[in-house]
């Protein structure tokens, strides 16, 4: 039996019922609210061992509005609550309210044996996702990229009916989009049948230690007067294509380094950006001492997990992408992994979602649409004016301004609306000597030496 277990770390997540072992903490009165964070932790770890049919389950719940088969009691109500709809293990199927004691009285059935691998055996669906459709990339037909995805329009809500009409509503706008997450969340399933969750856990052992992104940010803002610098090493990218033929990662991070930058946002997606995993390894592995920032298109934890052991020190999210739930969870895993979160966000809409999720430090403004590529650097002020400038101020949320700045008075004009951090790529990867053009962007020299 558990014993007491009072006084043990939380960890790595923060509900009273402790992971990994969901042991429940003897003698505390257990309240909805432990529960929930119970089931949180618990969806956490069923996604990260299996991730794809999870997420592919939530997504259907999301946008199928999925009836829950799960029976009722005060656990299956907190899934509902969630948004999570799965079918417990036969034996928790019928009593699901004590979940959590018949873990303790089975310290063999781990969190992972206990929901991941058999929701994905047991998981049903009302309507069936697509597994095996790759729809092909049809960019002339869509003439932009795109990858917001139906996923990230579901706030989280008590109230399904409210899901279901503002599902119907945006459907066909979406419709179009589903296909992209398709794509990404096959090639990410492609590379983790070659290199399994478990054995990139495995891996963690190896990887370096993770370094404080935000409070390189903070420091350089004290230091300078100016907001901190996340320099972006970018060969290419969707709305300017190559930016940069001789380009050579290490190099181009040594010299943002020595100009002073504070952070460097390394991209790693292939496909639209050119970068790749191992360009980030590499600048990690040259000794560059700035934190690193991972750029990808994170829709899967397992992501997160390969950053890290590549020398990632802070991921990147991004809220058109993700919806809330997930969000929440890939927050909880970069915290256990020592990783800080960027998160973005392009509108008001997505900047309110995101204010509502406990534990984020640091939120970018991207001046950049996603959807049109329209750069428009008044989009910052437009997101920091009135109650979501005090909420953030409140919160002593770090907001970074992302995207087309280019001069001193735009990174004047950012500071102004209230940044203490930016993102910057194109202005400063296009000089021959990045960390120089990193002296014209701020208009006076901001190195440490
Ligand atoms: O840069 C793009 O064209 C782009 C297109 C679609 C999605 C994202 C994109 N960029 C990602 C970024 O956030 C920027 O690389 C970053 O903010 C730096 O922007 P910039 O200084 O304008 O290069």
């Amino acid at each position: 039996m558990g014993g007491d277990l009072r006084g043990q770390a939380k960890d790595p997540f923060e509900s009273k019922l402790a992971h990994p072992n969901a042991k429940v903490r003897a003698g505390e009165l257990l309240h909805m609210q432990d529960l929930k964070d119970w089931t949180v932790d618990v969806s956490t770890d069923a996604f990260t061992s299996v991730e794809e049919s999870v997420m592919q389950f939530m997504t259907t719940c999301a946008s199928k509005a999925y009836a829950p088969a799960v029976s009722s009691g005060k656990v299956s109500e907190c899934l509902l609550d969630l948004g999570i709809s799965f079918i417990l293990p036969p034996l928790l199927q019928n009593t699901p309210d004590a979940a959590p004691e018949l873990l303790l009285r089975n310290p063999g059935w781990r969190m992972e044996g206990l929901v991941s691998p058999k929701v994905s055996l047991r998981t049903t669906f009302y309507h069936g996702p697509n597994f095996s459709i790759r729809r092909p990339m049809n960019l002339s037909k869509l003439n932009r990229f795109s990858v917001a995805s139906i996923r990230a329009q579901q706030p989280e809500t008590k109230d399904g009916a409210a899901m279901v009409s503002a599902v119907r509503e945006e459907a066909n706008a979406l419709q179009m989009k589903e296909w992209e997450v398709d794509m990404l969340q096959n090639e990410v399933a492609s590379i983790k049948e070659r290199r399994p969750l478990h054995a990139l856990k495995k891996s963690l052992e190896n990887a370096p230690p993770s370094r404080d992104f935000t409070g390189a940010l903070k420091e350089a803002n004290l230091r300078t007067g100016l907001p901190g610098l996340i320099a972006e090493v970018k060969k290419a990218s969707p709305s300017r294509g190559i930016l940069r033929e001789d380009f050579d990662p290490v190099e181009i991070a040594q010299s943002y380094e020595r100009g002073g930058a504070a952070c460097l946002s390394v991209l790693t997606d292939e496909k639209y950006f050119k970068g790749s995993f191992e360009n980030l390894e590499a600048i990690r592995q040259a000794g560059v001492k700035c934190p690193l920032l991972c750029k990808e298109f994170v829709i899967d934890a397992w992501q997160i997990y390969y950053a890290r052991i590549k020398g990632a020190d802070a991921i990147l999210l991004i809220a058109a992408v993700l919806p809330d739930l997930d969000i929440r969870y890939m927050v909880k895993i970069c915290k256990m992994l020592g990783l800080a979160v960027l998160v973005e966000v392009h509108d008001e809409r997505e900047m309110d979602r995101v204010l509502g999720i406990e534990g984020i430090e640091l939120i970018g403004i991207n001046n950049r649409n996603l959807e049109t590529f329209e750069v428009d650097i008044s989009n910052t002020r437009k997101l920091l004016e009135g109650e979501r400038g005090q909420l953030i101020r409140q919160k002593d949320i770090i907001v970074v301004g992302e995207s087309g700045l280019f001069t001193p008075d735009d990174i004047a004009y950012v500071q102004e609306a209230g940044v203490k951090a930016v993102l910057v790529g194109e202005s400063i990867v296009k000089q021959s000597d990045p960390g120089k053009g990193i002296t014209g962007l701020f208009g006076k020299e901001i190195s440490l030496s």
